[in-house]
């Protein structure tokens, strides 16, 4: 059974025991916010991120959400990518279309991957115009109090330096301000150049899922949501603050074992 809690302002906090538990709810909470946002607004525009996140969410192409979800209304986005062909085995957009998108009824013309044959300052520049296109049309809504595309649900997972997307620390990317899309060019991860949202397209969806296993996490996990001393570094996850969206935090017991545990319940 899982572990609840909430943390102050850094949103719901969810602990499972088991990989498997942490999959079956994950695939429960993408398929609810799906048939939500497709009843209010007639799209489910996603944006997903590398890493296990996608292995995370393989119950979507089983029973019954194979059947039960509405893919052909789903528009999936990268909230990262690294700047590879799209048959390189370091794409994200790969990844995705292996582990989940070419095993459920996708439209091919709603998957919006980068331009892989671009730089990355180019490969940022033309994917925000798309999603500015897309704005434009409300395939994804629009923030009431910036003018931030709105996704309905932003999945992010986060790597034991309390990286998130490709937002790393300590680098000028986290104060972006202005742009949708950015790029980097040395990340500190291979390989170097990526393209990323910024902060605040994240913090203005509707939801939110930071989804983090492992013990190797543990540390930034609590760096990330419990309160800090004054000599603690601001991890880039702990920018994960939705500004009237909701934000859910899936957590496995490794990577929970060093949360202050007094906000829990069963
Ligand atoms: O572009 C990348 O390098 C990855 O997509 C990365 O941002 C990933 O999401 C985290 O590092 C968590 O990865 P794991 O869940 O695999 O640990």
């Amino acid at each position: 059974m899982a572990l609840s809690g909430v943390h102050e302002d850094r949103g719901k906090l969810r602990i499972y025991e088991s990989l498997d538990e942490l999959g079956t709810d994950l695939a429960d909470y993408v398929a609810e916010l799906s048939e939500a946002s497709v009843k209010e607004r007639g799209v489910f525009a996603i944006a997903l991120s590398g890493g296990t996140l996608i292995s995370l969410m393989g119950k979507l192409c089983e029973a019954p959400y194979n059947k039960t979800v509405d893919w052909a209304k789903w528009y999936i986005f990268w909230v990262d990518e690294r700047v590879v062909a799209k048959n390189h085995a370091d794409s994200n957009y790969k990844l995705a279309k292996d582990g989940l998108l070419s095993k459920v009824p996708i439209v091919p013309s709603h998957v919006y991957s980068i331009n892989d044959s671009v730089s990355a300052e180019e490969a940022a520049n033309e994917y925000e115009f798309v999603i500015r296109q897309l704005v434009k049309t409300r395939t994804v809504s629009v923030s009431d109090i910036s003018d931030c595309p709105k996704f309905d649900l932003i999945l992010l997972g986060m790597g034991p330096d309390g990286h998130v997307a490709s937002l790393f620390p300590d680098q000028s990317v986290l104060d972006e301000k202005d742009e949708w899309v950015t790029f980097i060019t040395n990340s500190p991860k291979p390989p170097p150049e990526r393209i990323t949202f910024t902060l605040p397209v994240i913090n203005s969806a509707s939801n939110v899922a930071v989804v983090v296993t492992g013990e190797s996490k543990a540390e930034a996990v609590h760096l990330a949501i419990d309160s800090l001393g004054p000599d603690d570094p601001l991890l880039p996850a702990r920018m994960v603050q939705t500004t009237k969206g909701k934000l859910v935090w899936f957590l496995d017991k490794p990577a929970a074992e060093q949360l202050d545990g007094s906000q829990f319940s069963k």
